[in-house]
C-alpha cells in the first residue's frame, strides 16, 4: 500500500512542529525518516499512525483518505524503542496476542493460530524461545518479539520508531541486516524512524532527510550520501570538510588558493563572484607536496593507521576545523607522510553551494 501525505501541518502550541510536509511512500518500500533530535520525524511517524492527528493536511492510504480515522482503524503495526511486551505471557502467547483479540467474525481458530506464531518464529529465528517470557531475553531478541508480534495481524503499514535504539552497535547491525532481509520477503510498506545516518543508509530503499519540521531531500541512499542537495544533508550524512571561499572567473578561491569548479557534483551553476561554501568529504581530497590544483594548505597533527584505510589530521589556515583526509594504506606508504609535516590539499570532488548576494 502507497502513503501520501498532502500539506500537512503540525504546531504544539505556538511550536511548528511540521512545515507544509509532501511526501510520497511507495509500496512495498522501507523509507527511513532522518534526522537530528526534534526534527518532528516521530510527530510525523504518529501522525501517520492515526496516534496523533495534523493541524491541517491530508493522508491517504492507496486512495482511501484515512486523515480523520483513529488508529485501529487504519491497519497499521507499530514497533517501537522499549517496545513493552506482556511480561506474564510467553513469547508465544505475546506474538498470537493481536490474532486472539480480533473480533469472533474474523478471529482465526486456535490451529490457524498456531501454525501463524510458529511460522513467525522460525521468521525470527526464535522457535527455540517460544515459551519464554521476556525477562528471559536479551535487548535485541525482544525487539524481535515485538516485530514478529505486530506482523502477526499482516498490516499493509508497518511503522518503526527507533526499534533498534536501546541496543548497542553490535547487536543493532545484525538487526539491521536482518530487517532489510526480511522486509524483502514481506508485502508491507514500512516507515522507519531513526537519527542514526548509518542505519538509514544501510537499511532504507529511500530516505526523507528532515531538518526543522521540513524535508530537506528525499533520494534513494546512494543518491543522499553522494548528491546531497543541501548543505544540511551534506553535515548530517557522512563526515564533511567545510571551505569558505567565494567564485571567480570559474574557480574558487579560498584565501590565496584556487581551484577549477569543474568537478563539484552540485547542479548549481557557479556564479562570479559570489560567497561559497565547498564541502568535501575526507576520501574526496588527496594531499600532495605540490601547490598545483589545492585548495588549502596545513600541517599534519595526527596520523591513524590503524585498520583498512589511514586517517589523517591537518590543520590549516583555510578551514576552522581540522581538515580530515582519508588514504589508503598504500597511497599513505608510499607517499610516506609524516608528523607536522607541511603538505597541500588537492580536492577531487567539490560539492559547492553558495549564497546569493542580495
Ligand atoms: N506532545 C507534545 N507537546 C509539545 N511539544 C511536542 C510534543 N511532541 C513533540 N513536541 C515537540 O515537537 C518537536 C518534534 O518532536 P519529535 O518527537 O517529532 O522529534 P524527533 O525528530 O522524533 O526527535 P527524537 O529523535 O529526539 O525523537 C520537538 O521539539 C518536541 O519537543
Amino acid at each position: 500500500m502507497s502513503i501520501r501525505i498532502e500539506n500537512l501541518e503540525k504546531h504544539f502550541g505556538s511550536f511548528h512542529a511540521l512545515k507544509n510536509i509532501n511526501l510520497q511512500f511507495r509500496q512495498n518500500q522501507l523509507t527511513s525518516l532522518l534526522g537530528p533530535s526534534g526534527c518532528g520525524k516521530t510527530t510525523l511517524l504518529r501522525i501517520i499512525a492515526g496516534l496523533e492527528f495534523a493541524d491541517s493536511g491530508r493522508i491517504l492510504f492507496e486512495e482511501r483518505d484515512v486523515t480523520n480515522l483513529s488508529a485501529k482503524d487504519r491497519g497499521v503495526g507499530f514497533v517501537f524503542q522499549n517496545y513493552a511486551l506482556f511480561q506474564n505471557m510467553t513469547v508465544f502467547d505475546n506474538i498470537a496476542f493481536g490474532l486472539r483479540v480480533k473480533p469472533r467474525k474474523t478471529r482465526p481458530s486456535e490451529a490457524k493460530i498456531h501454525e501463524k506464531v510458529t511460522a513467525l518464529l522460525k521468521l525470527i529465528e526464535l522457535e527455540w524461545l517460544a515459551q519464554a517470557y521476556p525477562n528471559q531475553l536479551s535487548g535485541g531478541q525482544r525487539q524481535r518479539v515485538a516485530l514478529a508480534r505486530s506482523l502477526a495481524v499482516q498490516p499493509k503499514v508497518l511503522l518503526l520508531d527507533e526499534p533498534f535504539g536501546a541496543l548497542d552497535a553490535q547487536v543493532r547491525k545484525t538487526l539491521r541486516r536482518w530487517l532489510r532481509d526480511l522486509h524483502q520477503e514481506l508485502n508491507v510498506t514500512s516507515i522507519f524512524v531513526t537519527h542514526d545516518q548509518d542505519e538509514a543508509l544501510d537499511v532504507s530503499d529511500r530516505i526523507v532527510v528532515m531538518n526543522k519540521g521540513q524535508i530537506e531531500q528525499i533520494d534513494e541512499p546512494n543518491q543522499i550520501y553522494h548528491a546531497p542537495q543541501t548543505p544540511f544533508v551534506t553535515q548530517f550524512v557522512g563526515d564533511v570538510n567545510v571551505f569558505h571561499g567565494h567564485i571567480d572567473e570559474g574557480k574558487l578561491v579560498v584565501g590565496e588558493f584556487s581551484h577549477h569548479i569543474n568537478t563539484h557534483t552540485n547542479t548549481t551553476k557557479p556564479v562570479n563572484n559570489q560567497s561559497a561554501t565547498a564541502y568535501i568529504r575526507p576520501y574526496e581530497l588527496t594531499l600532495s607536496r605540490s601547490p598545483e590544483n589545492a585548495l588549502a594548505t596545513g600541517k599534519i597533527t595526527h596520523i591513524n593507521a590503524i585498520g583498512f584505510i589511514v586517517r589523517i589530521e591537518i590543520e590549516s589556515a583555510q578551514s576552522e576545523q581540522p581538515i580530515e583526509v582519508i588514504l589508503t594504506k598504500n597511497a599513505y606508504n608510499s607517499a610516506n607522510y609524516q608528523l607536522n609535516e607541511q603538505v597541500y590539499l588537492v580536492p577531487d570532488k567539490l560539492n559547492l553551494f553558495q549564497q546569493m548576494n542580495i
